[in-house]
């Protein structure tokens, strides 16, 4: 059941989105402890001016609380006491707004001014813009493999090994697992995955299949295979919408768990990469169920489009040469292309397949892509959580039975010849066997 308190929030959070540069714009209830304790110089009038500058500056979002405090000083310091006929019960943002003033009593306007400035300039160290990741000119870059921050109500897991192009090592697994684990839990609305640097992500480190415990290959196929069900699991089972911030190329796992995430933005220069067939391998992340699945309606549309053939600008020439051969064929030779033949798809090509929500120029990507997520946590979070949670449900079930499979299926691969020999070829290009 939806409480009051709930409501006021819901309502004011709404009220407040965009507004944080007005000091009259800003609700909530409980009073704040302020700094009392100026007494070198007291607030004058440009003082609270700036304060109020700094407010509109702010990138971070302070809270309802700390707005409608806010307000509340700023009106105390201008107008003095609450002046203004209490709101109805139903006029909920207006009625908490009043609350706040009148709840500053007789306060002298000059201590509100001080108050307000103090309590500003407390929060601008806090205010300050996120530093984004700076692109690694060589080498690895400061903050560990894996660097994981939530604000904003975004929790972001940035992949952070440039020099290795992202490539995931176990321990990157084991991290991303706890930090999922983590990010179900926090206040954020979103998860964000994305890379550092000019790389998503290059897939698994190959690498990981190089250390063979005493007990032999069989047994490292063998916990690499718990290693990868439990891994690609948290996605499956992850309660909260989550996006891939595709920032550069990607390769392997890191393209084919996007069938698992509801947003997938892409620069336009990423490229998306399912090496499996050279590397001897097959498909995991559920790609082998969620890529027919999402590549399927958009063929099917254009299979209609394409009774016209020639004039359908997005057709592909196997598409086209399909027509007539049934559904079923037509929705798989595309996942196919990707998963056993390893074509390499371009942003554009991956959004017409269904598996890009949108392409970006390089140039703006981050800019527009973060002021999109930004706009999408201001959403009620109960109301995003359980679409979400709706739309994965049906589902679930199934996904976690293609996972089994595609791992028992793989920890055979591991195991063959066309493997190993391929990981060798690999590594041994750079002199690393
Ligand atoms: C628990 C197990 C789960 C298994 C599940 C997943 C399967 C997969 O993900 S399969 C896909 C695996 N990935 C690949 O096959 C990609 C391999 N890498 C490449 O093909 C190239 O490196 C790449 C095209 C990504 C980039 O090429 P270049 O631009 O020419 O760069 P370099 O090759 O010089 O790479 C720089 C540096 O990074 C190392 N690197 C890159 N990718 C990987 C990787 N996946 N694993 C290990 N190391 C990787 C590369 O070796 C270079 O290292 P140095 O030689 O030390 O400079």
């Amino acid at each position: 059941m939806t409480t009051m308190a709930q409501v006021i929030c819901g309502l004011a959070r709404r009220w407040c989105f965009g507004a944080l540069g007005s000091p009259l714009q800003v609700p909530c209830l409980q009073a704040l402890p302020l700094h009392l304790g100026r007494t070198a110089t007291r607030a004058s009038q440009r003082d609270l001016e700036n304060a109020v500058h700094q407010v509109k500056l702010w990138k971070k979002d302070p809270g309802n609380e700390v707005k409608l405090k806010l307000y509340a000083l700023y009106k105390q310091a201008t107008e003095g006491p609450c002046n203004l006929p209490k709101p109805g019960m139903m006029d909920l943002v207006n009625k908490a707004k009043w609350d706040a003033w009148s709840a500053l009593g007789s306060l002298p306007k000059e201590t509100a001014r001080e108050n307000y400035v103090d309590l500003v300039s407390s929060l601008s160290a806090a205010s300050e813009p996120p530093s984004p990741a700076k692109p690694a000119a060589d080498g690895e870059q400061a903050g560990g493999d894996l660097v994981v921050t939530s604000e904003n109500h975004i929790t972001t897991i940035t992949f952070n090994r440039p020099a290795k192009k992202n490539a995931i090592t176990t321990q990157m697994y084991q991290d991303i697992m706890l930090a999922l684990q983590a990010a179900s839990k926090d206040d954020s609305v979103l998860t964000v995955l994305t890379g550092n640097g000019e790389y998503y992500c290059s897939g698994n480190d190959l690498t990981n299949f190089t250390d063979i415990p005493p007990e032999g290959p069989e047994e490292k196929a063998r916990t690499n295979a718990i290693l990868l069900r439990e891994f690609v699991d948290c996605f499956i089972d992850f309660p909260k919408p989550l996006v891939a911030v595709v920032n550069g190329p990607a390769v392997g796992i890191s393209v084919t768990l996007l069938g698992l995430f509801d947003l997938v933005y892409a620069s336009d220069r990423a490229t998306f990469h399912t090496p499996f067939g050279p590397l001897g391998l097959s498909p995991e992340g559920c790609s082998s169920y969620t890529f027919p699945k999402m590549m399927g309606p958009s063929k099917l549309s254009r299979t209609k489009v394409g009774s016209r053939a020639g004039e359908g600008g997005c057709q592909s020439q196997a598409t086209v040469s399909l027509q007539g051969r049934g559904l079923g064929q037509l929705v798989f030779l595309k996942a196919a292309e990707m998963l056993i033949f390893g074509r390499k798809l371009t942003a554009q090509e991956a959004c017409a397949q269904g598996l890009v929500t949108e392409v970006f120029p390089d140039s703006t990507f981050q800019k527009e892509v973060w002021t999109r997520l930004r706009a999408y946590t201001k959403l009620p979070p109960n109301a995003v959580r359980t679409s979400r949670e709706v739309m994965r449900s049906k589902g679930r079930e199934r996904l976690h039975a293609v996972n089994a499979e595609e791992c028992g299926a793989l920890q055979q691969r591991w195991l063959s010849e066309e493997c190993t020999s391929a990981v060798v070829r690999f590594l041994s290009r750079r002199g690393k066997l």
